[in-house]
């Protein structure tokens, strides 16, 4: 096909649809009235409001009229030129054309071009241009998110992340209104969410904030600028297993200090390839917004699946994410009466949604996260379960299967499902074709467990390029919702044979061959990590001389910490990686070595050693024992291989324990399989029930080992895996930043 002419003609088709105006069903309305005090919201204006009002009146007043066309992106595999095409993550306004370089020919399938990021270089802060600009070995943003070529050689690719407290629906939104034929910025700064106006804290005035779509062996260089006031800063970087470069795993007082405010950490580090994503790892950061995806693609012959799929473009990532209407410090550690939990409100996809009021019924009319794809064409997707609570996320898209190809960044043999249930933390890719009639299909992610009694949900659209918009059908509700099929992750934790209706991850099949070591009779390391919820008496907390950290539970109101093997992860005040000499011995411990008299609740840094090389053996038993809950592990530093999950086999044994883990292991009666076990760097341990794996102690480090659900880290579910000596690290980085305590002699004058 002559390439300028196809240029052209899809220009002006865009541009077409970019200037018509609004169809009225894409008008947005931002109003919400809140429960409490029935604050109106609308859009830049904001209304005080008394109760009472009708909803219709709220909404003849108070809407916004985008000039959002989703029409603009109109055919995912066409991409020419950066000027034909109008990204979805971002598509209130045009890219500019400026900030592209280095598109070749066109290409028939994927593994040509990609269509742009959705943001550039140009959304830097000034001081990250800059340094982009007088450094000519950088690559951008957009100059990285490119088709990998065997071959080609790596890039540098640079980042610059300004981290913000900012707004949902402020007056960002006023600038750049939709409808604003803006060329001048790449990116709006308008965050408009579920459409409910709250405080958040935001990277780059994105959420997510921006994307890290890189080759696999290029390096990334990422310069977090913390401009939260009064916050301290960390980015851990899930799935990236930072060998070599331990020192940049972002977890604070383990890998390094809390970024201060005002202060730059530049970040760099190796990539290996797959889906994974970025988020804050300090306080309660990433469910106020701290977090954006990561895709380190290969080039194909490196895919043992790429023959399945046409298209993985970066805008085929699916970020789920679970939203509150307020900051999540207000969460923790949470309140009684009006006892909530820290379940959320909402949901977003790729950071958008709407939001329906559970007491007035009232929605908002935000857009919905579109993505678009080519009949007869197959798509990678790429879905990061990005959640900080302790909901399970269900994703079904209505009329087309999954095709599952990789768990966490892995290749698995494909298997075929038509819903996926995930965890914190995991991250599924699949491949959907795109062979049913044109039009648009509904995407649902339903909150599960806990998000259950709110019912929260969130919807997407599936478009067929030059289909409708909507789709025919009613919108799936949360309890008459598209059907189900085969479901991957089942949550009734029937693990140990096959079944026709669902899928458990131990029974997924590496693509690869596995280390055969790895598979031997005897592991030369097993640990069991037994872990629970501690229960406090009120009369014991609130005692004269304490301060003991504690989470106010959903529904009674239990005041608990976390427990692993009877301990509760504490901070040291100083990083271990690079201040051990700084941390007082005494404050570490594990199973075998605990503090004296710490009774129910020891509170010290709980701490493995492993000898480099050696064959590990986890074994995580449940013993939190709540129905409805199950909670996923992840581990820094390592991909590991499922060896085996389910509950006892033992028909009498109504509650899981470590004896009785221990007993059934003695027994040969843990589930045990060698025949290619998947690789995982997440996974979730059925409730009432164990997980088993498997990895080679081959990257030493101080690693965090924890229960991904935010508000456990915060109590405690957590330990650390310490990995060979401090021989076996690379020196510490010059003018690594220190921190500890100042305790000098009382100077008496
Ligand atoms: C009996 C009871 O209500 N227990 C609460 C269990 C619990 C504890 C912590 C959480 O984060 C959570 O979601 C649930």
């Amino acid at each position: 096909m002559n390439h300028h002419y196809h240029v052209w003609c899809l220009a002006v088709l865009a541009t077409a649809l970019y200037l018509a105006p609004a169809p009225a069903e894409s008008t947005i309305v931002l109003t919400h009235t809140n429960m409490e005090n029935s604050t109106m919201f609308a859009g830049t204006r904001v209304k005080k409001r008394t109760g009472g009002e009708s909803n219709d009146q709220a909404t003849a007043e108070s809407y916004w009229t985008p000039g959002h066309v989703q029409g603009a992106q109109e055919d995912e595999s066409a991409y020419t030129q950066p000027e034909d095409y109008f990204p979805s993550a971002h598509g209130l306004v045009q890219t500019h054309p400026a900030t592209f370089s280095g598109f070749g020919s066109i290409s028939e399938s994927s593994h040509g071009n990609l269509p742009p990021l959705g943001y550039s270089s140009l959304d830097f802060d000034k001081r990250g241009l800059d340094e982009l600009r007088k450094n000519p070995e950088l690559s951008s943003p957009e100059e990285c998110a490119r088709a990998c070529r065997e071959g080609e050689p790596p890039r540098i690719c640079y980042y610059h992340f300004t981290a913000e407290l900012y707004n949902v629906l402020g007056a960002a939104c006023q600038v750049c209104t939709p409808n604003a034929t803006n060329t001048l910025w790449s990116h709006c700064q308008c965050i408009l969410a579920d459409g409910v106006e709250r405080g958040m804290l935001a990277v780059n005035r994105m959420l997510p904030g921006p994307s890290i779509q890189v080759c696999e062996g290029d390096k990334v260089v990422i310069d977090v600028l913390n401009h939260m006031h009064g916050m301290e800063l960390v980015i851990h970087w899930h799935g990236i297993h930072q060998k070599g470069t331990q020192y940049y795993d972002g977890v604070p007082y383990v890998t390094q200090c809390p970024i201060h405010e005002g202060n730059t950490f530049r970040y760099q580090f190796d990539t290996n390839s797959g889906t994974h994503f970025w988020h804050a790892h300090s306080g309660l950061q990433k469910i106020d917004g701290i977090y954006g995806s990561i895709v380190v693609r290969q080039p194909p012959s490196q895919d043992p699946n790429s023959h399945l799929y046409d298209y993985d473009l970066t805008t085929h990532v699916v970020l789920l994410s679970d939203w509150l209407h307020e900051n999540g410090m207000e969460r923790f550690p949470g309140r009684l009466a009006a006892n909530t939990g820290q379940d959320p409100e909402s949901l977003l996809i790729n950071g958008k949604g709407q939001f329906t009021d559970p007491n007035t019924g009232f929605s908002t009319n935000t857009p919905l996260e579109t993505f678009t794809i080519t009949p007869g064409r197959r798509y990678r997707f790429r879905m990061i379960n990005a959640l900080a609570s302790v909901c399970p996320a269900q994703i079904t898209i209505q009329g087309h299967p999954l095709v599952l190809i990789a768990t966490d960044g892995e290749p698995i043999q494909p298997v075929v499902v038509n819903t996926i249930i995930s965890f914190s933390g995991e991250r599924y890719d699949f491949i959907i074709n795109a062979e049913q009639p044109v039009g648009a299909y509904w995407i649902q992610v339903r909150g599960l467990g806990e998000c259950g009694n709110k019912r929260v949900q969130q919807l997407a659209i599936l478009r067929y390029a030059r289909g409708p918009y909507q789709p025919k059908s009613k919108a799936p509700t949360y309890d008459v919702g598209l059907p189900q099929g085969v479901v991957m992750n089942p949550l009734d934790a029937v693990c140990d044979r096959p079944r026709t209706d669902a899928i458990c991850v131990n029974q997924l099949k590496n693509a690869k061959v596995v280390d055969k070591g790895l598979l031997q009779e005897r592991p030369d390391v097993k640990i069991f990590l037994p872990f629970k919820f501690l229960f406090y008496r009120p009369d014991e907390l609130f005692q004269p001389h304490q301060y003991n950290k504690y989470l106010v539970a959903p529904g009674g109101g239990d005041h608990v910490i976390s427990l692993v093997d009877e301990i509760s992860y504490t901070s040291p005040g100083s990083p271990m990686i690079s201040q051990i000499d700084d941390i007082p011995p005494e404050l570490f411990c594990n199973g075998d070595n605990k503090p004296a008299n710490c009774g129910r609740n020891c509170m010290c840094s709980h701490k493995v050693d492993i000898p480099r090389h050696a064959v590990v053996e986890v074994v995580l038993v449940d013993e939190v024992q709540q129905p409805n809950l199950s909670h996923p592990f992840h581990l820094h530093g390592y991909s590991f291989n499922v060896i085996g999950m389910g509950r006892s086999p033992d028909k009498n044994v109504k509650k899981i324990n470590l004896k009785h883990a221990l007993d059934l292991d003695r027994r040969g009666l843990l589930d045990r399989h060698f025949n290619l076990p998947p690789l995982k760097d997440t996974i979730a341990v059925p409730n009432n029930g164990y997980v088993v794996f498997r990895f080679r102690a081959d990257n030493p480090g101080y690693w965090l080992f924890h229960c991904h659900f935010l508000f456990h880290i915060v109590i405690g579910m957590n330990l650390v895996l310490h990995v060979g000596t401090h021989a076996d690290l690379p020196p510490v980085p010059e003018n690594f930043p220190r921190c500890g305590d100042f305790l000098p002699p009382v100077s008496v004058h």
